[in-house]
C-alpha cells in the first residue's frame, strides 16, 4: 500500500472546470453544449447547469435548428443558457462572490444576470464568439462592473475517467457487469482517473 500522498491530481480550477464541460455532456443541443458550475468562496459547488429547454419544453418537440424563414422554428427563441440555468440551480442563498467555470464566454444577457447575481469572477475556456457584438457588451459590462474574466487554459490535454480500469479493491467494491447494450454506454462507462499533459 502507498503511503505517499498522491501528486498527479487535478488542480481546483480543472476540478471546477471538468464539471462544467461534464454538465455540458448533458446538453441536447446538436451544435454547442454549454456548461457552467459556480463555485463560492469555499470552494464549494453552489450551482451548475447547461444550455436547454425550460422545464416541460420537450427536447423532441421544440426545435434544435439554428436557422429558419420561421424564426418560431429556431432554438433561439427557447433555449436557457448554462449560465442562467446555473444561477436558478444554485443550492445557496446567493452566489455573492462566487466564480462561474463556463466552457463559453457569456453572452451579454446572460453577463447581465451574472452582473446582477453578484457573481464576481467569470473562469470561461472558448471565446469563439469574441468578435460578436453580444460578446463586446458583455466584456464592456464586465469591465464596468468589475467582474473579472480570465481564460482557462487546460494543464493536462485530457480527464479520463476510465470505470474498467478502476482499483474495485480500494474501493472494496465488485464492480457491476457493465450494460453493452447502448453505444452511450460504453461512452460514459468510465471511473478512474488519468491524466495527460496539455499541449
Ligand atoms: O452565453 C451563452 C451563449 C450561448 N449558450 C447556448 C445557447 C445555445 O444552445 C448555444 C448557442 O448555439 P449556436 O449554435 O452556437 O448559435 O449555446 C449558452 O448556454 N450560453
Ligand atoms: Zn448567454
Amino acid at each position: 500500500m502507498a503511503s505517499q500522498k498522491r501528486k498527479d491530481t487535478i488542480d481546483w480550477t480543472e476540478y471546477f472546470m471538468a464539471m462544467a464541460f461534464l454538465a455540458a455532456k448533458r446538453s441536447k443541443d446538436p451544435s454547442t453544449q454549454v456548461g457552467a458550475c459556480i463555485v463560492n468562496e469555499d470552494k464549494r459547488v453552489v450551482g451548475i447547469g447547461y444550455n436547454g429547454f425550460p422545464t416541460g419544453c420537450s427536447d423532441d418537440e421544440f426545435p434544435w435548428s439554428k436557422t429558419s424563414d420561421n424564426p418560431l422554428e429556431t432554438k433561439y427563441l427557447y433555449v436557457c443558457h448554462a449560465e442562467v440555468n446555473a444561477i436558478l440551480n444554485k443550492n445557496s442563498t446567493d452566489v455573492k462572490n462566487c466564480t462561474m467555470y463556463v466552457a463559453l464566454f457569456p453572452c451579454n444577457e446572460c453577463a447581465k444576470i451574472i452582473i446582477q447575481s453578484s457573481i464576481r469572477e467569470v473562469v470561461y475556456m472558448s471565446d469563439k464568439h469574441a468578435h460578436k457584438e453580444h460578446t463586446v457588451a458583455a466584456k464592456r459590462m464586465f469591465d464596468a462592473a468589475g467582474v473579472k474574466y480570465t481564460q482557462y487554459k487546460p494543464p493536462h490535454s485530457q480527464i479520463v475517467i476510465d470505470f474498467t480500469e478502476i482499483d474495485w479493491d480500494s474501493l472494496n467494491q465488485v464492480p457491476a457487469t457493465p450494460k453493452k447494450t447502448n453505444p452511450i454506454d460504453d461512452e460514459v462507462s468510465m471511473s478512474k482517473l488519468s491524466l495527460k499533459e496539455g499541449p
